[in-house]
């Protein structure tokens, strides 16, 4: 793609955008993250900065063994920062907390509980004052929200892989955090429950204004559903190399999307960054 065309596909991108005032929710700031090896140390990343506002939904993007798991466990708290700093709502974060919920591509949930039950665990730590059917009645309300409401109290190995999903989606919103993080949920199911679960995932969302940020392969995916897209450039030493913003009005719809004049500008201008 022409230098020039790329320059007019960011500036109509962001000249669709309306002045966005909300406060940033989460930061990232200098962050460095070093993996010791055999070999020495081994630089994933390098002073990456990122800023998310309240609200927002961004996808991020890069190559393979870019660093994207290793950014989104560091703002879990569960990977270790080497350097630089996570803030959630102004504050720092000093590990893993309840403030962030996040879905792995496999749910793991516990075999032999119910759905009800896998849900449960999390918002009884969560809301520990809550009565008995304050807490079941949280869990219910997401599972029939990503469409298991007949489903409650069928056992985690009686649920197909993309009702696990849906389960796992459930419980991390059932858990209210601020911000969800999402590390290639869909990656493991066939094209169509992929697009089910994405339809779900941009309803629950949408109704619930969670920050969320989420690592995908899938271009179209990251179209579909993010404000916002990141290009992460390959490491070491990777940082946020680009971003593009995907104006298209909410709540979305997956033809409405795909039949915008825009679709296929947006779509050739990430595919030419992760073709260089
Ligand atoms: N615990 C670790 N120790 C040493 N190196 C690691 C460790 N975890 C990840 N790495 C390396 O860090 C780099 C980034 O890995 P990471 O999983 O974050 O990339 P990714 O962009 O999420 O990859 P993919 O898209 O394939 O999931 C890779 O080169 C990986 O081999």
């Amino acid at each position: 793609m022409e230098l020039l065309e790329k320059e007019n596909i960011q500036k109509k991108a962001w000249a669709s955008i309306l002045k966005d005032d909300r406060p940033d929710m989460l930061v990232c700031k200098d962050i460095t993250k070093i993996y010791p090896t055999p070999k020495g140390d081994y630089t994933v990343l390098s002073d990456l900065q990122l800023s998310i506002k309240q609200g927002e939904f961004i996808s991020i993007i890069g190559h393979s063994g870019c660093g994207k798991s290793t950014l989104l466990t560091m703002i879990a708290g569960l990977n270790e920062i080497s350097g630089g700093q996570v803030l959630v709502d102004g504050t720092p974060i000093a590990g893993a907390g309840p403030d962030r919920a996040v879905v792995f591509q496999s749910p793991s949930l516990f075999p032999w509980m119910t759905a009800l039950q896998n849900v449960l665990i999390g918002v009884k730590q969560v809301f520990p004052h809550a009565t008995k059917k304050e807490k079941v009645d949280i869990c219910k309300y997401y599972l029939d929200k990503v469409g298991l409401g007949n489903d409650f109290h069928k056992k985690a190995t009686e649920l197909s892989q993309g009702m696990q999903q849906r389960v796992g989606i459930a419980r991390a919103f059932a858990l209210k955090p601020k911000v969800l993080l999402l590390d290639e949920p869909f990656g493991m199911l066939d094209s169509l429950t992929r697009g089910e679960l994405q339809d779900v995932l941009l309803e629950v969302w949408q109704k619930e204004k969670i920050t969320a940020v989420m690592i995908t392969h899938d271009v179209d995916e990251s179209i579909f559903l993010a404000d916002r897209v990141i290009m992460m450039t390959s490491g070491p030493f990777a940082k946020i190399g680009d971003e593009l913003p995907i104006p298209f009005e909410r709540p979305r719809n997956r033809k409405a999307v795909l039949e915008h004049p825009d679709y296929y500008d947006y779509r050739g201008y990430l595919m030419d960054f992760l073709n260089h």
